[in-house]
């Protein structure tokens, strides 16, 4: 299985670039910038990689991005993960970026973008693999710094793929972005949020409702409530799980009493990501593997599964086609 779901063409819909910030190059570029990390080893990394739930990992998360500071660093962070991505056969990468985490500290949006876009063009011509760009906003930051954001990224506004809502859910319901994605809709860019990871069902409606998203990420709380899963059926609204992070954040306790097979049971458009692949255990090919050893799904799932996000992805029709067609060999259909 190892092998064909290597094989397997997948596309990452749910990925957040600082997320793959591995710790041999959190390191090397906290050596180069001359910044100080509270870890004497790669074991003392790990060893700190040890969540509680979702606020204990931004905690870590947040504090590791302040090795990056020039464009050269976002090119190194994003090349470095597009050529383990590939070789593990991912051939599209959706990848949210946090602006205000760099902003905060001085670090502009021309600076993470030029470097993200170098990254981009040559996993695009050297390595094959596609990509997109979701502008994430930080759910606990206030909405009017998340509209500034919007309004000084206008430069950038027609390399945008999507913008997305991310963070500490808790407490910060997607209702208090509501203008921030109007403005998003008035522009022309589609939406994306984070909704039902931790938080309640009523987030995964106001996100529905109020940001007017096509994808909700993560979602995996909707099974409490059977009007939501039928709403979202019916809509085939994708939700992209991601069963490795859920299981690190204690939002599930194990993979095998991770809530997928009923997702997948009660006929939702489902997709496998990695979220934050760096501190959660492992890519795509860890996530997918992780799925077959606890839910025994064999080949004719994962094909499905890798359908579903190519039919969702921010792709052209062309791009789509192609990535049909490679499913197809490797399904054998
Ligand atoms: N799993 C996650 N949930 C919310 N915000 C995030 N930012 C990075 N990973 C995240
Ligand atoms: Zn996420």
């Amino acid at each position: 299985m190892h092998e064909f779901l290597k094989r397997l063409p997948k596309v990452e819909l749910h990925l957040h670039i600082e997320g793959t910030l591995e710790p041999e190059l959190l390191f090397t570029l906290a050596e180069r910038n001359g910044v100080m990390l509270p870890y004497a080893s790669i074991e003392d990394v790990y060893a700190a990689y040890d969540f509680s739930d979702l606020q204990s990992f931004l905690d870590i998360y947040y504090q590791g991005m302040s090795v990056l500071q020039k464009p050269e660093d976002f090119y190194a962070l994003a090349m470095d993960y597009f050529r383990r991505a590939s070789d593990e056969g991912v051939v599209h990468v959706e990848m949210h970026f946090d602006p205000q985490a760099h902003i905060s500290r001085g670090v502009g949006l021309s600076t993470i973008l030029e470097g993200l876009s170098l990254a981009r063009q040559e996993a695009e011509s050297e390595l094959g693999l596609s990509s997109a760009l979701i502008m994430a906003f930080l759910r606990d930051r206030p909405a009017a710094e998340a509209m500034q954001v919007l309004e000084s990224a206008k430069p950038y506004w027609d390399i945008l793929d999507a913008v997305g809502l991310d963070s500490a859910e808790k407490g910060n319901p997607p209702e208090k972005f509501s203008e921030v994605f109007g403005r998003a809709k008035q522009i022309g860019i589609p939406r994306v949020a984070h909704a039902g990871e931790e938080g309640p069902v009523d987030y995964i409606y106001q996100a529905l409702d109020l940001l007017d998203v096509c994808r909700i990420d993560h979602g995996v709380q909707c099974l409490q409530d059977p009007a939501l899963v039928e709403r979202l059926r019916h809509q085939g609204t994708v939700l992209t799980v991601c069963p490795l992070s859920n299981v690190r954040l204690k939002v599930v306790e194990s993979m095998q009493a991770h809530p997928l097979p009923q997702l997948l049971d009660a006929g939702l458009v489902v997709t496998i990501n990695s979220d934050d692949p760096a501190y959660f255990g492992g890519g795509m090919l860890a996530n997918f593997m992780a799925c077959h050893q606890a839910f025994g799904w064999q080949e004719a799932v994962f094909c499905k599964l890798a359908a579903n996000a190519i039919d969702n992805a921010f792709m052209g029709e062309v791009r789509k086609a192609q990535l049909y067609k490679q499913l197809k060999k490797v399904a054998g259909y």
